[in-house]
């Protein structure tokens, strides 16, 4: 008798598992293909199922959680994990669920829902009197949508970006993207990566993306497509430095002072300081902090990686071609800025 009481609320939560475990992990898989790389048969990984049941708790608790009181927006290849791993330290900040949420990629779910990116973040009585955040550079590559989202849903947040200077952020992201398994660019060269990255910048889902960051800007709800989260995730190389292009988009939606400006080359020279900047612009009391060199971020990402990649070094050709590609768009930054360019990283 007792068994049977059980029977129907179990057979609830394993048909709710099945449906949820399809839904998050098809969305990941066909945006991101790269996902497959630790996750090659999720159905068969207890560790793929661990993580669909805390995601179901968490989308089921949703309402009681938090969204961002900061979000670090980039750049790519400019510190970022190590920043989420630097702030995580103090006491008053709370760390999300994944340290980059890929919300505007539709991780959770295609409609971008608050409701939804809520499931991310700690509840309200398990975070009172901290900040969380979120820790997605794949906002730099789609700026408009990013700011104009975040805007919406949290229009006193703080936002905070880590410059590095472009050739050696592009070549840092191919290094990595080139020897991620499971991925159509796996092994390509330099010059490969750069030229699909320039077909992409043609695609139609960019202007598809302007008119969403319009929607939200009217205060719409909107949904993305497989396809632009696909274009967005593929366009990682060479986008998330357009700084002057992300900045702008983000100073038309929120004040100057919510916006923290850092270089990557501080970030590395003087990390102690940098991070007592960054807790002192979140307005967080000063705390003592560990030898930051003992502090390894975890690569966050769940892919396998090649050891080598195909290009190992920057030929002086590929230097000048990113050189001229860049050299307007960091003039428009340096203008922005009102510094000269060798101030800038
Ligand atoms: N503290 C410190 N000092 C110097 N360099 C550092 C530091 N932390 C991270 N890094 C370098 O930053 C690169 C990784 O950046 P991200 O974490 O933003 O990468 S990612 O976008 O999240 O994949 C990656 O750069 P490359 O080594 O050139 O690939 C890391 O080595």
């Amino acid at each position: 008798m007792a068994a049977k009481m059980w029977l129907a609320p179990a057979a609830a939560l394993g048909l709710a598992h099945v449906v949820f475990h399809w839904w998050i992990w098809s969305w990941q898989f066909e945006a991101f293909p790269s996902f497959r790389g630790t996750y090659p048969a999720p159905w068969r990984t207890l560790r793929a199922h661990w993580l669909t049941l805390q995601r179901l708790f968490r989308f089921a608790t949703s309402p009681i959680r938090r969204l961002p009181d900061f979000y670090i927006i980039g750049a790519p290849k400019a510190g970022t994990s190590a920043l989420y791993s630097y702030l995580s330290l103090h006491p008053a900040v709370k760390e999300p669920f994944m340290k980059e949420s890929r919300f505007l990629s539709g991780m959770c779910g295609s409609r971008l829902s608050g409701l939804l990116y809520r499931s991310l973040f700690p509840t309200w009585w398990g975070s009172r009197g901290c900040l969380t955040f979120d820790s997605d550079a794949t906002a730099s590559l789609q700026p408009a949508l990013a700011a104009a989202m975040y805007k919406q849903l949290t229009p006193n947040a703080k936002i905070i970006l880590s410059c590095r200077e472009p050739c050696s952020g592009v070549f840092s992201m191919y290094k990595m993207r080139s020897r991620i398994k499971g991925r159509g660019e796996h092994h390509l060269s330099f010059r490969d990566m750069y030229d699909l990255e320039m077909g992409l910048s043609t695609s139609v889902e960019w202007q598809n993306l302007e008119d969403l960051a319009a929607a939200l800007d009217r205060n719409e709800s909107v949904a993305i497509t497989l396809g632009l989260a696909r274009c967005v995730l593929c366009s990682s190389m060479i986008r998330g430095f357009h700084y002057a292009d992300i900045l702008l988009e983000f100073y038309r939606r929120f004040k100057p002072e919510n916006v923290l400006i850092i270089r990557f080359k501080d970030l590395a020279a003087d990390t102690e300081s940098t991070v007592r900047r960054i807790f002192s612009f979140l307005d967080l009391p000063d705390i003592p902090l560990p030898d930051l060199t003992t502090i390894h971020p975890q690569d966050v990402m769940d892919i396998a990686l090649e050891e080598e990649a195909q290009t190992a070094e920057l030929s002086q050709a590929d230097r000048s071609l990113l050189e001229a590609y860049f050299q307007v768009r960091n003039q428009d930054f340096a203008k922005l800025m009102g510094k000269p360019l060798e101030e800038l990283w």
